[in-house]
C-alpha cells in the first residue's frame, strides 16, 4: 500500500497532506502554529475522525514547544488553553476530544517543562502509531464479513488518509487486495465536498482495488442493479446505544440497505465511541458554510440568496446497523455490547 501519510511530525513542525487539493495535487503544508492546525482541521485540509485527532494531538505538541516559559504551572496552563482552543475546531468527530483528553492527561501529570514538552510529543506519536495498528485490526475483522466477488458500497472517505494508516471502512479492501481476494467497491461521490469522488477512488485505485464512482442519488438504483452485497462506512461518533454519526448520506444508505435486505456495517475504532452520549439525538451535528453547496470548485451553481441547509453529518440509528466493526471484533450495535467492549 503506497498511500501518503496524512500527518507527519518533522523538524518540530507538522507536515500535513492537504486533502483539499487531492486527487490532482499531492502537497504537504507545513504547520508551525496552533492557529494553523485549528484552521487546517476546520477547513478540511485534514479530515476524517482519527486523522483530526492525530493532527490536534501534534498541535498540542507544537504548543508545548512554542511557549518558551520555564515555569511548569504557566506552561501547563498555556498548553491546556491551546488544547481547549483546538477542541473547538470541529464538533462532531469525538476522536478529536478523545485525543485531546489523552494529551491533557499527560500535561496534567508532568512536573517539569522539559518533561512536559517530551511527553506530549511522545503521546501524539503514540496516538498515531496505535491508530495504524487499530485500523489494521479493523480491516482484518471487516474482511471476515465479505466473500470473494462481493460488491460493496461506501460513502465519504474512511481510508488511509482519514486515519494514521489503512483506514476503517476501507481497510478490508487494502487487505483483500494484498491477499488476492476479489472485492469491488462502489463509492458514493459524497456531496457537498466530494470526499468519495476525490479521496476514496484515489486511494483505492492506487492500491489496485476495483472501484466504481457513483453520485449519491444513484445509490438505490446501484444497489438493485449491481447486486450490492453490503454497505460499510466509517463513523465520527458512536453513541452509547449504537446510533452512529457519519458523513451526511450515511443514514440514507442505511435505510436503503434495510430495504434491500443487505447488511449495513459501521467500521470504527474504540476512540470513536462516546459513552457519555446516550443516543444519536445528543450527537452535535456540524453545519458548514452554505458555499459548499451553492458552489462547486468556485463555480456558482445555485441562485444568489437561496436558503441553504448544510449538515455535514447524519445519524444512522442502531436498528439499521447490522454490526460495528472495531479493533476488538464485530459487535452488535446495542448498549450492552458496547458497554462490554469497554470493560
Ligand atoms: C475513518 S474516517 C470516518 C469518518 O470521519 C468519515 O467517514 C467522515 O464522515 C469524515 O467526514 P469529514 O467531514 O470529511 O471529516
Amino acid at each position: 500500500m503506497n498511500i501518503p501519510q496524512s500527518v507527519k511530525w518533522e523538524n518540530d513542525t507538522i507536515l500535513l497532506l492537504d486533502q483539499r487539493k487531492l486527487p490532482h495535487v499531492t502537497e504537504y503544508m507545513t504547520l508551525e502554529s496552533v492557529a494553523s492546525v485549528f484552521e487546517a482541521i476546520k477547513s478540511l485540509a485534514v479530515r476524517g475522525a482519527p486523522a483530526i485527532g492525530i493532527a490536534a494531538a501534534f498541535g498540542v505538541a507544537l504548543s508545548a514547544l512554542h511557549h518558551k516559559t520555564n515555569d511548569i504551572d504557566e506552561l501547563k496552563e498555556l498548553v491546556l488553553m491551546d488544547s481547549g482552543y483546538l477542541s473547538q475546531s470541529r464538533p462532531t468527530a469525538v476522536n478529536l476530544f478523545w485525543a485531546l483528553n489523552r494529551m491533557n492527561d499527560v500535561i496534567i501529570k508532568t512536573n517539569s517543562t522539559k518533561a512536559l514538552r517530551e511527553a506530549v510529543l511522545a503521546e501524539a506519536l503514540a496516538i498515531q502509531a496505535e491508530d495504524a495498528e487499530v485500523c489494521r485490526s479493523i480491516g482484518e475483522h471487516a474482511l471476515e464479513l465479505f466473500q470473494d466477488g462481493d460488491r460493496i458500497m461506501t460513502i465519504c472517505n474512511a481510508g488511509s488518509i482519514a486515519t494514521a494508516k489503512y483506514g476503517t471502512a476501507l481497510a478490508p479492501f487494502f487487505l483483500a487486495k494484498e491477499r488476492g481476494i476479489d472485492l469491488s467497491v462502489f463509492a458514493c461521490e459524497t456531496r457537498p465536498v466530494f470526499q468519495g469522488a476525490r479521496l476514496t477512488t484515489w486511494e483505492l485505485m492506487q492500491a489496485g482495488v476495483d472501484v466504481t464512482l457513483i453520485t449519491d442519488n444513484m445509490a438505490a438504483h446501484t444497489m438493485k442493479t449491481k447486486h450490492i452485497s453490503a454497505v460499510i462506512t466509517g463513523a465520527d461518533r458512536i453513541a452509547a446505544n449504537g446510533d452512529s454519526a457519519n458523513k451526511i448520506g450515511t443514514f440514507g444508505l442505511a435505510v436503503l440497505a434495510k430495504s434491500f435486505g443487505i447488511p449495513f456495517y459501521i467500521a470504527a475504532p474504540l476512540s470513536t465511541f462516546d459513552l457519555d452520549t446516550p443516543n444519536g439525538d445528543a450527537i452535535p451535528i456540524e453545519e458548514r458554510d452554505p458555499a459548499e453547496i451553492t458552489h462547486v470548485n468556485g463555480l456558482k451553481v445555485a441562485p444568489d440568496g437561496v436558503s441553504v441547509f448544510n449538515p455535514a453529518f447524519d445519524v444512522a440509528p442502531a436498528e439499521l446497523i447490522t454490526g460495528i466493526v472495531t479493533e476488538k471484533g464485530v459487535i452488535k450495535p446495542d448498549a450492552a455490547a458496547i458497554a462490554k467492549l469497554f470493560n
